[in-house]
Parts: C-alpha cells; sequence; structure tokens
C-alpha cells in the first residue's frame, strides 16, 4: 500500500517537474547554483532541484558543512550532477556558468522578529553574493530568498547596476511561499481540492505588503468578507505563524524549499522556451508607482518576458493596495541606501 503510493507519486512529481516541451532526450544543459546549501531552506531546495530532469549540474555553495550535503545529495540517481564548493575563494567556480542562481544565504527569524530585523546581516551577505554574481555568472537569472526580500531584491540591482550588468529581466524576489500558502488556506476554507486553485499574491514579501488577491482565485468560492479577511491575515502572517511554531529553531525551511523550487522550475521552463509559464514574483515593474512589486510574471527565454497587470481588484484590495504602498517604498528605499552610501 505504502509503497504503490509512493511510486504514484513519484511518477506525477516528475510530471510536475519535467514540463512540457522535452522528451528526456532534448532537454538543454542547466547548470543551477545554490548560495546557502547547507541551511535549513539549502538543503531540501538542493534534493529537490537534484530530483528535477531540467538541471544537468547543481552547484552547492555555503560558508560550511557543503561537502556533506554535495556527497549526500550526489548519491541521488537522477541526472544533475552534483558540485559542492566552500570558502570565498571558491565562490567563482560554484558560479561560473550557472544559468539560474538560487540565494538562501542568511540568517533566519526568532520569535518576536521583523524580516526587517534581519537587514544588518542579510544585506551585507546579499551584497557580497551578488557582487560574485556580476562578475563571475552576469547573464545568470537570479532567484533571491534571502530575507528582508522587499529590500535584499533592489540591493542586489543597485550591485549589479554598479557593474554595468544589470538586467532587470533577470532578478527575482521569490514570494512563491506566499501563493503556496494562499492557495492552501483558501482550499481548506472553501472545500475546494487544493492542487485545482490558484490565488495570486502580490506587492512584496513581508506582513501587510503580502496581498493575496482571493477575488481573483480559480475556482471561486462564495467565502464572506470576514472568511476573506481572515485569509488575508493568515497569509501575511504565515511565516510568522511558523517562526513561533518552531520557537527558536527558525523559520519556514521545508515549505520555502519546495516554493523555491517550484519557482526554480518555472524559470528554467521560461529559458527552454516553453510557452505560457506564468508565476507571482517580486520584480522590477512599472505597474504601480513602486519600483518593485510583486505580481504575475510571464517567464521566457530572457526572464522576465512580462510583467501582468494587476486585473480587477475588490474594494478591500484596492485598500490593501494603498496601505502596502509606504512600508514597501521604505524597504525598497533601505536597500537602495544601503548600497549607494
Ligand atoms: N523568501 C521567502 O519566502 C523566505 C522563506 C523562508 C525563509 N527565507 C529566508 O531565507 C534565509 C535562509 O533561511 P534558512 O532557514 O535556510 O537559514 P539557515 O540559517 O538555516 O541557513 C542559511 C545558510 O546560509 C549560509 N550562509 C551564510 N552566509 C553565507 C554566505 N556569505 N555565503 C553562502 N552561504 C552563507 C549559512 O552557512 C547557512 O547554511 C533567511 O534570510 C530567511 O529569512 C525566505
Ligand atoms: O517569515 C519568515 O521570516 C520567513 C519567510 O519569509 C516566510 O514567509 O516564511
Amino acid at each position: 500500500m505504502f509503497r504503490s503510493m509512493l511510486v504514484r507519486s513519484s511518477s506525477s512529481a516528475k510530471q510536475w517537474l519535467l514540463g512540457r516541451s522535452f522528451s528526456s532526450g532534448s532537454v538543454p544543459e542547466r547548470k543551477v547554483a545554490i548560495l546557502g546549501a547547507a541551511g535549513g531552506i539549502g538543503q531540501p531546495l538542493a534534493l529537490l532541484m537534484k530530483l528535477n530532469p531540467l538541471v544537468s549540474t547543481l552547484s552547492l555553495y555555503d560558508i560550511a558543512n557543503t561537502p556533506g550535503v554535495a556527497a549526500d545529495v550526489g548519491h541521488i540517481n537522477t541526472r544533475a550532477e552534483v558540485v559542492g564548493y566552500t570558502g570565498d575563494d571558491n565562490l567563482y567556480k560554484a558560479l561560473e556558468g550557472a544559468d539560474l542562481v538560487i540565494i538562501p544565504a542568511g540568517v533566519p527569524r526568532m520569535p518576536g522578529m521583523t524580516r526587517d530585523d534581519l537587514f544588518n546581516i542579510n544585506a551585507a551577505i546579499v551584497k557580497t553574493l551578488s557582487s560574485a554574481i556580476a562578475k563571475y555568472c552576469p547573464h545568470a537569472l537570479v532567484n533571491m530568498i534571502s530575507n528582508p526580500v522587499n529590500s535584499t531584491v533592489p540591493i542586489a540591482a543597485e550591485i549589479f547596476k554598479k557593474a554595468c550588468m544589470y538586467d532587470e529581466k533577470k532578478l527575482f524576489g521569490v514570494t512563491t511561499l506566499d501563493v503556496v500558502r494562499a492557495k492552501t488556506f483558501f482550499a481548506a476554507n472553501a472545500n475546494l481540492p487544493v492542487a485545482d486553485v490558484n490565488v495570486p499574491v502580490i506587492g512584496g514579501h513581508a506582513g501587510v505588503t503580502i496581498l493575496p488577491l482571493f477575488s481573483q482565485a480559480t475556482p471561486q468560492a462564495n467565502l464572506s468578507g470576514d472568511v476573506l479577511t481572515a485569509l488575508t491575515k493568515r497569509t501575511q502572517d504565515g511565516g510568522t505563524e511558523v517562526v513561533e511554531a518552531k520557537a527558536g529553531r527558525g523559520s519556514a525551511t521545508l515549505s520555502m524549499a519546495y516554493a523555491g523550487a517550484l519557482f526554480a522550475d518555472a524559470c528554467l521552463k521560461g529559458l527552454n522556451g516553453v510557452p505560457d509559464v506564468v508565476e507571482c514574483s517580486y520584480v522590477q515593474s512599472t505597474i504601480t508607482e513602486l519600483p518593485f512589486f510583486a505580481s504575475k510574471v510571464r517567464l521566457g527565454k530572457n526572464g522576465v518576458e512580462e510583467v501582468l497587470d494587476l486585473g480587477p481588484l475588490s474594494d478591500f484590495e484596492k485598500e490593501g493596495l494603498e496601505a502596502l504602498k509606504p512600508e514597501l517604498k521604505s524597504s525598497i528605499e533601505k536597500g537602495v541606501k544601503f548600497v549607494k552610501q
């Protein structure tokens, strides 16, 4: 019984990962680097990327413990060749030739902290890693997971501008976990099969800047205003819910690894020319007055192909959108100032 469940779920996982356009014989070579690969997110993310047949080289980098993670993941009999690096002197080897760099390097929250409380430590880490990306793999797509995402993405953008290689189509703040949570909470309340549910989440990735658009959820469900308000709040506080449950042992790692793997898979499909790959992400944007904003994005061979319009919002969502702008604006400015000062 357990064995047959395992077989079924592994074949559907393969379908999820394989994409639509390739037979296993014609999949292009793609190098994916994970920076922070030995951490709470990095390890399960390395596992999930090792299972992704779109990856030909999986390059794992961390300041500590990478050899063990690389040896362990490397024994899995899937396509990707695994290489592990540690130490400043080897960062270039981890990055050279990368098509996609995923960054979960940095410290996580403890109970009572906001994501912005991580700024001082993580901004410096992201600055160092972004400078190395600019030098060693300037054409790679970058998936930023390190918090505070609302500021770390503008930091990376400023570093890339300084290095004269900034391409706004290639820099992404990973907000997929907000979408994953919104889908889970909505499906449970609406009594819908979660696999059928989609919910766009816009804005940013911290507290009120996370704005799920339940008015655009598919399939639609007839939930009351009070329920939608509660679902919005739960999605906004999802990270804090995990931080409190972990009680001093960090923040979301497993659900984040899943979300990070989903988003990386979408980026790889886009790079490989699979049509109509659309995910929410925090990117450089002109759809509001803010220079960075999370919304639905169409992914293509060069990264962002199109930032999609927000679509019609309910009055509640319109209020949420106006309410999030001051915080998001100041987080963006804080990131920009960190590099420019
Ligand atoms: N975007 C999101 O939705 C989301 C979700 C969850 C967590 N996060 C963030 O992801 C980050 C990592 O969380 P975690 O739980 O994996 O933390 P963790 O402490 O378990 O792991 C972080 C890893 O980064 C490594 N690291 C530190 N400095 C580095 C550097 N200069 N180069 C390479 N590696 C370095 C550490 O050695 C460690 O292995 C945190 O900032 C957290 O807030 C973001
Ligand atoms: O909440 C955190 O600090 C981690 C992450 O941003 C999350 O949403 O789980």
